[in-house]
């Protein structure tokens, strides 16, 4: 299949507003106080409304991909541990044996892994892994491109055409998640970019740095700010100059998925950065996410105010990996079960 061309800048229309209205009347004469059910009772009509169905039905096909790769900046002190962590964990994904793995278990959700930018050839790791793989690394962004943009096109392609096979194959939600040792670094940035911010306001501590690291990773995000100058008006240009192959993939999967109609679940920062640009791009997109919960990151919550996001759990997560979605895919069942399940005031009342 040729596949549909990258996100256009063509807006993105928003779940059914009718629909919408219908959910919210059911959750209204649902046999419960008004508004006991809290945001479990927001979520209910967000997702009847994506489905385009009152009531909405039971999430039986929920999907997680991972966007792997590494990141030129890694080998200039900006994360706790070393890159060769990356490649690593994409064979712990393949093993089913990642911190996310179990979580995907535990919650009946499907978890793929990709290789888009990971410094290593992962001889042995399964072919699918690997086909949609752009490069070996992407650029140190305080230094040069993090991408050619060709290679941006290749990447948002890319993960457009992942989300197209999800979604044609049945997913009625979408998850993205993301590993590489470095990557809270462009992800940073990316939100930066987005909200004409400082480096000092979206740094944050990633794997768990320590006072002069982060100093350190503050002037590479401001240096990289500072290269990609007013490039970073265009999406687009900003995914060449401050992102990677990954996180470009992950931008065209949450930009697809929004043009396709099918809710998504964020995780993290990268994940939200990601969405951030994924709306810059579609303008729009983001009616279709849900935030699945805070993570530690300054800059995940900045971007996530700016998509008018509030997050379903607030558990001080900052595992990555898609870890923080799939733990609120409960509370999502649990949102989809009131709605459909419980029943109308006006029935249990005897008619007059
Ligand atoms: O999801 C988050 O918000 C998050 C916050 C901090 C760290 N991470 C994970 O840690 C790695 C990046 O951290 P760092 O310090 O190497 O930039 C990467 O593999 C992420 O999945 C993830
Ligand atoms: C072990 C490890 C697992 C991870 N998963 C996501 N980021 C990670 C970073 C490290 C270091």
């Amino acid at each position: 299949m040729a596949g549909r061309p990258s996100p256009t800048g063509s807006p993105v229309p928003p779940p059914d507003p009718a629909v919408a209205a219908a959910a919210a009347e059911r959750l209204a004469g649902l046999a419960t106080p008004t508004g006991a059910l809290g945001r479990l009772g927001d979520l209910a009509v967000w997702l009847s409304a994506a489905q385009g169905q009152v009531p909405p039905i039971p999430l039986t096909d929920i999907r997680l991909v991972i966007f792997a790769g590494d990141h030129g900046v890694a080998r200039h002190g900006v994360s706790a541990y070393p890159p060769e962590i990356t490649a690593a964990m994409v064979r712990t994904f393949v093993a089913g044996k990642a911190g996310v793995s179990a979580l995907a278990a535990a919650h009946d959700v499907r978890v793929r892994v990709l290789d888009l930018g990971v410094d290593d050839d992962l001889a042995g790791v399964p072919a699918d892994v690997r086909a949609r793989k752009v490069r070996r690394s992407s650029g140190a962004i305080h230094l040069e491109d993090a991408l050619s943009p060709d290679e941006t096109r290749r990447a948002l392609d890319a993960g457009g055409a992942v989300a197209d096979e999800e979604i044609d194959a049945g997913a009625q939600l979408l998850l993205s998640g993301d590993m590489g040792i470095g990557n809270t670094t462009p992800a940073a940035a990316l939100v930066a970019a987005a909200l004409g911010l400082p480096a000092s306001e979206v740094t944050g501590r990633g794997t768990g740095i320590d006072d002069a690291t982060w100093n350190r990773k503050v002037e590479v995000v401001q240096a990289a700010l500072d290269r990609a100058g007013d490039r970073a008006l265009d999406p687009v240009e900003t995914l060449t100059a401050l992102s990677s192959a990954d996180l470009a993939a992950a931008t065209g999967y949450l930009a697809r998925a929004a043009e396709r109609g099918v809710p998504v679940l964020l995780d993290g920062l990268m994940s939200v950065a990601c969405a951030l640009t994924a709306d810059r791009l579609a303008p729009g997109a983001a009616a279709w996410f849900a935030a699945g919960h805070r993570s530690t990151e300054p800059a995940q919550t900045l971007a996530l105010a700016k998509l008018g996001l509030e997050p379903v759990l607030d558990l001080g997560l900052r595992l990555g990996e898609g870890s923080g979605a799939v733990a609120a895919v409960p509370v999502l069942r649990s949102a989809v079960a009131v709605l459909r399940d419980v029943a109308l005031l006006a029935d249990l009342l005897p008619s007059r």
